[in-house]
This record gives structure tokens, C-alpha cells and sequence, in this order.
């Protein structure tokens, strides 16, 4: 198969969706490796390492996507790139296309197979493809919220560990999945306080197991969370409900009763928001706006600001799937792995993700009724 790395043009946006190792891999395997040049520049991997590991460096992005069988990006394709793609073309990457209808549109129009991380399934109902990424932005949700409470960028001026004699900060995380266990352990870590929000009894027990009580859990419900929002200092939007737009579960009633200066840093944005008062994704570049004195975060590609570290957990994880669609052709792999199928959200014109084409309102066709 002919597979083209492209280069990622979000804001910030430094991942790449292959290394040379995996490069070399597929080359290994007797396909054919295209990267667009400078692809890996923003996680240290220079067109030269590619050309080391066997793939072909290709300047113009239009031939890039004109000669793969298979595109492997890490975001979703924006505006400039949905006439690139030709029909029948395999794109793998995360495309949480619920809150995007002209995305949505543009690869049906196109006939793409559209083949995304967040939804492949593991044992167990897990996103193997999104968990890595997780880890990351649950993990960087403390650290950037930290800082935006410092005075200096907006924050009130609180130390999310406080020091001897002066309290710790609040935090609170509305989802206790992997965002929200990564997020609890380094904002324990920092010694704030934390409570943990989630819909699932179970969820709330492994958590208290895994923190040792160290963490306050709480049944997630409208009641419980204002509660807990107006106490914030903190607050850490961690939602998924896979494929779907994400629920607004923080009302604008909610965000108005907390004090001037707290901090929301909505992770789950990338699938529409949590948060009422989020009505716009932010960028690396101009990561907040205020609201109601509060400090709003939403960026939806978190992880591309750690680039190296990001790019290497992703492709640990995309590469084992990326080979099987290589090795077997795109038919055959999700026949063989029902997990793989679940990625599988746009085939031939047709949408066959169900939480997604009910977000968007679009006919529903079963994967099994074209294959
Ligand atoms: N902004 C960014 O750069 C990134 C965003 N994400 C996003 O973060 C979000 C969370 O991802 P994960 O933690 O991997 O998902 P997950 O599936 O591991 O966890 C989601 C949790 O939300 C809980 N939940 C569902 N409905 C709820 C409700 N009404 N109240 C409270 N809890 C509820 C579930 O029980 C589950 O424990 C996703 O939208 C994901 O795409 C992930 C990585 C990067
Ligand atoms: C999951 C996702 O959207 C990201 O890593 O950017």
C-alpha cells in the first residue's frame, strides 16, 4: 500500500502521525512511505531520519495526497485540505466529527474511508487510539490550569498546593476516565484538593481504591455538580460519551457562581464541550478568554504543545493498526477486528457511526450493510 504522512497544519499543532521507526516498519512490511516534508520537524524528526528509515520525502501536498492510498494524520482535516482527498482514500486519524458538520459533509462528498482513532474499540469497550493522547491532555489539565490561576495570567492568585498554613487549592473534575485519573494524580501530586465527578458507581469505587481516599468521589448529576463548581477554584471538563457530542453538564448558571479568577480547562472540547459558557475552541496561540471573571480554556489539541512525548504514545499505538490496515487492506483488517471496525465512521458516502450521525442529524448506515 502507498501511505502518506501529511503534515499537520492546526494551530500548534507539532505531532506527526508516523516516526522514522514506524516508517522503517512499514517499509519492512513492502509498502510504500511517502511523508510531506518537514512533517516531523514539531517532534524532532528530520526529513533526513525518514529518508534513513526508507520513505520518500514529498514536497508538494497536493502530490502527497494524490499518490497515498492511505492518508495518516494526527487532527481532523480542516477547510483547506478537504478538496485534497480522492475517492476511496483510507484517511486515518482522530476526526471526532460529531460537532463538525462540514467536516462531516466534505468526506462524504468525497467518498473518503474514514477511519478514526477516538472510536476504535480495545477489550472491554477502551479506546486504545484515544487513551494515550488522554494521559497527555489529563495530565497537561493541572499543569496548564495552574498556571492560568496565577495572577499574571488572569488567575486569582491561588497556589494549587497552598503551602504550610495556607489551604491547598480546589480541584474538581466532571469525568473520572483516563483525562480525569491523570488529571487527579498530578493535581494530587501538587497537593491540591480533588473531587472527582462521575456518572458510574463503579467508576467512583476504582477511583477511590486507586487514590487510596486520598480523592473525594461524587455521583455525577446536575445537583452535585453545581455544588461542586461554585467551590472550584480549578475545574477540569472530562467527559466522553464515545463518538458523541459531548453533554453540557456545566450550566452558565453554574460558571456565574464561581469566584472571579478560577479556572475551567474544558478537555472535553475536542467533542463540542462541556461547559455552557464555552462557545468557542481556543488555540495554543490564544488560549483564553474570560467570562463571568472566569478564565475559560479550550483548546481541542492539547497534546501537540508536548509534541515529542505525544507523537511517541500515539504512534505506539496507531502503528500496530495502521500495519493491519496496510498488511490486509482496509476490508479485510476491520472483518478480522471488531475493535478496528468501531473506527470506522464515513465508508463510500456514507455515515456509519451512530452517536455521530445523531449528533448531526444524518442517516445512519450499519458498517455491516456495506461491507
Ligand atoms: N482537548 C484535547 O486536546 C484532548 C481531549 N480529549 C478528550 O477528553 C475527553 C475525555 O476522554 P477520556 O478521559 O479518554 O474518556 P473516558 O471514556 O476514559 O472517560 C470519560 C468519563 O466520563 C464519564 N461520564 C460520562 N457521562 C458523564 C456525566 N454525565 N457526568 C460525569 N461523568 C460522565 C464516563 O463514565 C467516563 O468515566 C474526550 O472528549 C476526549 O476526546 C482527549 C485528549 C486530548
Ligand atoms: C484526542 C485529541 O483530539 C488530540 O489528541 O488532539
Amino acid at each position: 500500500m502507498i501511505i502518506g504522512v501529511a503534515k499537520e497544519i492546526k494551530n500548534n499543532e507539532n505531532r506527526v502521525a508516523l516516526t522514522p521507526a514506524g516508517a522503517e516498519m512499514l517499509r519492512q512490511a513492502g509498502h510504500t512511505v511517502l511523508v510531506e516534508q518537514n512533517a516531523g520537524l514539531g517532534s524532532g524528526f528530520s526529513d533526513e531520519s525518514y529518508l534513513k528509515a526508507g520513505a520518500q520525502i514529498i514536497c508538494d501536498k497536493k502530490q502527497l495526497f494524490d499518490s497515498a492510498e492511505m492518508i495518516m494524520k494526527v487532527k481532523e482535516p480542516l477547510a483547506p485540505e478537504y478538496e485534497l482527498f480522492h475517492e476511496g482514500q483510507i484517511l486515518f486519524t482522530y476526526l471526532h466529527l460529531a460537532p463538525e458538520p462540514e467536516l462531516t459533509k466534505a468526506l462524504l462528498e468525497k467518498k473518503v474511508i474514514g477511519i478514526a482513532y477516538e472510536t476504535i474499540e480495545g477489550p472491554h469497550h477502551s479506546l486504545p487510539l484515544l487513551t494515550p493522547m488522554s494521559e497527555v491532555a489529563g495530565r497537561m489539565s493541572v499543569q496548564v490550569g495552574a498556571q492560568f490561576l496565577e495572577k499574571p495570567f488572569g488567575g486569582k492568585g491561588v497556589l494549587l498546593g497552598g503551602v504550610p498554613g495556607v489551604e491547598p487549592a480546589q480541584v474538581v473534575i466532571v469525568g473520572g476516565g483516563i483525562v480525569g485519573t491523570n488529571a487527579a494524580k498530578m493535581a494530587l501530586g501538587l497537593g491540591a484538593r480533588v473531587t472527582i465527578l462521575d456518572l458510574s458507581a463503579d467508576r467512583l469505587r476504582q477511583l477511590d481504591d486507586l487514590f487510596n481516599g486520598q480523592v473525594t468521589t461524587v455521583m455525577s448529576n446536575s445537583y452535585n455538580i453545581a455544588q461542586w463548581v461554585k467551590k472550584a477554584d480549578l475545574l477540569v471538563g472530562a467527559v466522553l460519551l464515545p463518538g458523541a457530542r459531548a453533554p453540557k453538564l456545566v450550566s452558565d448558571d453554574m460558571v456565574k457562581t464561581m469566584e472571579p479568577g478560577s479556572v475551567i480547562v474544558d478537555v472535553a472540547i475536542d467533542q463540542g464541550g462541556s461547559v455552557e459558557t464555552i462557545d468557542r475552541v481556543t488555540t495554543h496561540s490564544d488560549p483564553t478568554y474570560t467570562k463571568y471573571g472566569v478564565v475559560h480554556y479550550a483548546v481541542a489539541n492539547m497534546p501537540g504543545a508536548v509534541a515529542r512525548t505525544s507523537t511517541f504514545a500515539l504512534t505506539n499505538a496507531t502503528l500496530g493498526y495502521a500495519l493491519q490496515i496496510a498488511n490486509k487492506g482496509w476490508k479485510q483488517a476491520v472483518q478480522h477486528d471488531a475493535g478496528l471496525a468501531k473506527g470506522i465512521n464515513v465508508l463510500d458516502g456514507k455515515l456509519t457511526y451512530k452517536a455521530v450521525a445523531d449528533a448531526l442529524k444524518i442517516a445512519y448506515t450499519p458498517l455491516e450493510q456495506l461491507l
